[in-house]
């Protein structure tokens, strides 16, 4: 990123608890100024402090308070290099593919697109080397575009397993079995999200297409991305190494951060001892660190030794809810090894993710600055 130069981005859903993550973190951002805020038709045309519903834990930054909150259409935010989405999926499909074709770098972290064979689905951590496909992307449209593009990250529950899934494949090879079974918040729901009545005092034992995002999304992160002699790139699917997933999702009564209980086999033969599954994950260094993107955290993953952590509580804001932190690793009777990983799930699981990509995206020359 060239000293000096900024960089004017857009925030649609703006005012849901996404958006509110995104105005706080790119409020303070060394390379993004907010330009330009979208929401429902109930907000636009209000300014930012009159339209939400603020709960955040820190005051609305000043230099938002003001903004007047616009629909969600292309003219609005033609002076935005990049926009970030955290609109409700219900509109998401429809208003994204608009900015697309708007000529506008799209990060999104609704589920529509995810999908998409030529939309990349990342966890900024895992695997950025998938924003090769989006010159791809860019000449499969019609009419083919030159800046335009979408760039996804996971489902909040998949990110915080597959960046350990990452740090053992990476040191270990291929991990052949997963099962996970989350302990997912209630900010995940967005807000009002659950009903009180029905969370408190209780645990329910079904997210809606969680358990098939998580299974989904999982393949297409970890898997590569193989080319055909006529040039085409298709996702694999982690196919070369067949990974069965099997996820279980759970709400219980916790206002942020995602936990989820992790056993894995892997493929080579003995697999690694729990003390070098502890010693890769303490290790594991991902590109953005190194590329110098400035909201990766220092280290990406906290491995704890107390047998009773991660916690939500203690834990969610571990880097500023960008890291991750795993505990509790050791032998699984059944498949090789299992440990607890906790992710916040509004930072890493949603806007900061977002937030990384695109720094990946300006460092690797896909945005021009
Ligand atoms: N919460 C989380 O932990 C995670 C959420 N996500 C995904 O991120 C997205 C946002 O989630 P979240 O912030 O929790 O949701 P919220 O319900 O809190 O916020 C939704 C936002 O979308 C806007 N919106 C709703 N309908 C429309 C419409 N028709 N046109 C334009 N804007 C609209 C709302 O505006 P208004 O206030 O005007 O109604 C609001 O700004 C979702 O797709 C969700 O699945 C992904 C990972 C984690
Ligand atoms: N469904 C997740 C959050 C979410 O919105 O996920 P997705 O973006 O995959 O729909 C949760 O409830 O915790």
């Amino acid at each position: 990123m060239q000293e000096g130069r900024r960089i004017k981005v857009g925030i649609l859903g703006a005012t849901g608890t996404v958006g509110q993550r995104f105005i706080t973190l790119l409020s303070v951002h060394p390379w993004f100024d907010i330009d330009t805020l979208g929401a429902s038709s109930r907000s636009a045309g209000k300014l930012y402090s009159k339209a939400v519903n603020w709960k955040q834990t820190t005051p609305i930054p000043t230099s938002v308070r003001d903004l007047m909150v616009h629909e969600c259409k292309p003219e609005h935010f033609m002076n935005c290099a990049v926009v970030f989405s955290g609109l409700d999926a219900d509109a998401a499909g429809d208003i994204e593919a608009a900015f697309r074709a708007a000529e506008l770098a799209v990060f999104s972290n609704a589920k529509n697109f995810r999908r998409d064979p030529h939309v990349p689905l990342i966890v900024p951590f895992v695997n950025a080397s998938h924003l090769s496909i989006i010159p791809q992307q860019q000449s499969l449209h019609s009419p083919p575009l030159k800046k335009g593009f979408i760039v996804t990250n996971a489902n909040c529950s998949t990110t915080g397993c597959v960046i350990p899934l990452a740090a053992l494949e990476r040191a270990f090879g291929p991990i052949e079995s997963l099962l996970v079974t989350t302990m997912q918040a209630i900010s995940g729901a967005g807000y009002p999200g659950v009903a009180s009545l029905d969370i408190m005092d209780n645990v329910v034992p079904y997210i809606g297409s969680e358990e098939e995002k998580m299974e989904w999304e999982t393949l297409k992160i970890l898997g590569g991305i193989t080319e055909s002699d006529d040039g085409l790139k298709t996702f694999d699917m982690h196919s070369r190494h067949p990974l069965r997933v099997s996820a279980s999702c759970n709400r219980v009564p916790v206002i942020d951060g995602h936990t989820e209980c992790v056993s894995i086999r892997f493929a080579r033969r003995p697999p690694p001892s729990p003390q070098q599954v502890r010693e890769a994950l303490v290790a594991f260094s991902p590109d953005a660190q190194a590329l110098g993107c400035p909201s990766a955290p220092r280290r990406t993953i906290v491995v704890h030794e107390e047998p009773d952590r991660p916690q939500p509580r203690l834990d969610r804001y571990y880097q500023d809810g960008a890291g991750v932190s795993v505990g509790r690793v050791r032998q699984c009777q059944v498949l090789d090894i299992k440990f607890v990983v906790l992710a916040n799930n509004v930072s890493i699981g949603a806007a900061t993710s977002s937030i990384i990509n695109a720094e990946l995206a300006v460092l690797k020359g896909v945005i021009s600055a």
